[in-house]
């Protein structure tokens, strides 16, 4: 079967490629950017005839989404999947792809290029290469960027575009972390410091914060099959994704900007509300479904939430533990919303693994999780549905072999006395309580915490 291309197009997507100048990178060009930002990205294009924002994305680690998309003029389609039958769109947006490994320093270059006025970074929680608040000093990777090396780090490939920059740029993080933007801010601070040398561009650069949601499960090969059959054309690269797609983005840009607001995103002035209301319920109990389901054994997210106590239990997470703690924004109602994600998890055509959703658990759990357990403790109650979640991941790390994880080596390292099968509760707990780089003094400090841990990992190694 043939492949899709400028030549084998079954749908042409909505814009014209062929119109379209670059204006905007993309760091991290996994299934996320392609099912969200460059769908919307495409949708404002459309929407206002501007063709000064075609994407280059950046491959951060590996050359296989750019051997996916060279061959395809850039062409790839996003197949939705919701209740009924499935629909699929051809997107012309993304018209280059840079492999950071190959050529970091073109990426640089690309970054820098006075043309490009506003970029969008989905590089996962460990690609920030952060140690708690602040950037990882100790990293090896940062250092040999500090030591001057074409940059290989996200951190350092920002700081040195910023740097060659006559003009501010803006940098949209879309990730899944607390402050995304002022969090990133702050990290490319932290290695201009280091370097011991503040461009002026620096203060005028903006890194505004933004909350994306869409569930975009890795592609499987069932997925290529299902989508050569829609188009007609074989599709190396494309994503899955669920219809819905909310991305809320902070309005604080240095220059020219893509018309988002028209492809659908919301531009506002606080986002906070939104990414915390999204993080502590969406992905706290998305993670819970994960752990608990990867322990009984469920494949996928939508079979975990079809076990009646997990999908309770999710449900209780948000109402008991998490609600009490959040400021919603107008117009989101909390109750709904819960509903609302806990039918987007449920959905069958999908097929988000829960072992995908588990992987890095220990920079997800303080975005996630940690929040809402310290703002319940502050305010005297007990947060038993989320440390539950906790529980369940500790149990997860401790029956993992290959756990997928960047501070796998640490985790195992400080439980590798434990007995591998019936470890006793209260020592699984202390000895992944004692890792401070995923739990804060005052969390290793609080009695409720622990008791309540060592209840869970109980009850979970007792009666899985
Ligand atoms: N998939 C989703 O449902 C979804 C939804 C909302 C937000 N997100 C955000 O997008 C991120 C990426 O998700 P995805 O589905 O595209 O995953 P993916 O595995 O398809 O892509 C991950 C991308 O991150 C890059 N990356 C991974 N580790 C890195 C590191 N150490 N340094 C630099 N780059 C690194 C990879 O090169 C790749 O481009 C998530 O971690 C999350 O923060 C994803
Ligand atoms: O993409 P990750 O691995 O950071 O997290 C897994 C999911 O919880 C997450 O991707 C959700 O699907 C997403 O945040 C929904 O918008």
């Amino acid at each position: 079967m043939s492949r899709l291309s400028f030549t084998n197009l079954p749908v042409a997507p909505e814009v014209d490629p062929h119109a379209l100048s670059v204006g905007m990178v993309h760091l991290g060009i996994g299934a996320f950017h392609r099912a969200h930002q460059a769908v919307v990205t495409e949708r404002a294009a459309v929407a206002t005839g501007d063709t000064r924002w075609g994407i280059t994305g950046v491959s951060q680690r590996s050359a296989t989404v750019r051997d996916q998309l060279a061959p395809q003029d850039g062409l790839y389609s996003v197949l939705e999947r919701g209740l009924g039958e499935p629909s699929i769109q051809v997107i012309g947006s993304i018209r280059d792809v840079l492999t950071a490994p190959d050529d970091p320093e073109a990426v640089v270059a690309r970054i820098a290029d006075p043309a490009v006025s506003v970029m969008t970074l989905t590089v996962t929680e460990k690609g920030y290469r952060a140690a708690g608040t602040g950037l990882d000093l100790n990293d090896p990777e940062i250092q040999a960027d500090l030591a001057g090396r074409p940059p290989r780090t996200v951190v350092g490939q920002l700081a040195a575009a910023i740097a060659r920059r006559p003009e501010p740029l803006t940098i949209v993080s879309c990730d899944n972390l607390v402050a995304n933007g002022p969090f990133l801010r702050k990290l490319v601070g932290e290695y201009f410091e280091a370097l011991g040398k503040v461009p002026e561009v620096f203060e005028a650069t903006r890194f505004p914060a933004s909350m994306v949601d869409r569930i975009v499960p890795a592609t499987t090969e069932a997925d290529r099959a299902e989508a050569a059959r829609l188009l007609g054309v074989r599709d190396e690269a494309v994503v899955v994704a669920e219809p819905f797609l909310q991305w809320v983005i902070e309005d604080d840009f240095a220059g020219d900007r893509p018309a988002w607001e028209r492809g659908g995103a919301v531009l506002t002035r606080d986002v906070a509300p939104w990414e915390q209301a999204k993080l502590r319920m969406l992905n706290a109990s998305h993670s819970m479904l994960a752990y608990l389901g990867a322990l009984r054994g469920y494949e996928t997210i939508a079979e975990a939430v079809r076990d009646e106590e997990l999908a309770r239990l999710a449900q209780q997470l948000m109402t008991d533990d998490v609600v009490p703690t959040l400021s919603p924004p107008a117009g989101l109602d909390l109750a709904a919303y819960g509903e609302t994600v806990l039918e987007r998890f449920a959905n069958p055509a999908l097929k988000h693994r829960t072992r995908q959703v588990a992987m890095d658990g220990s920079v997800k759990l303080p975005v996630r999780m940690l929040g809402t357990v310290r703002d319940r403790l502050t305010a005297g109650a007990e947060p038993r549905t989320i440390t539950l979640a906790v529980a369940a991941w500790m149990v997860y790390v401790h029956q993992t072999p290959n756990l997928d994880d960047p501070q796998a080596p640490r985790l195992k390292s400080a439980i590798a006395n434990l007995p591998t099968t019936s470890p006793p509760p209260a020592a699984l707990v202390d000895a992944l309580l004692a890792v401070d780089s995923v739990f804060t003094p005052d969390l290793r400090d609080s009695t409720v915490f622990r008791d309540l841990l060592v209840d869970h990992v109980a009850a979970l190694t007792t009666h899985p």
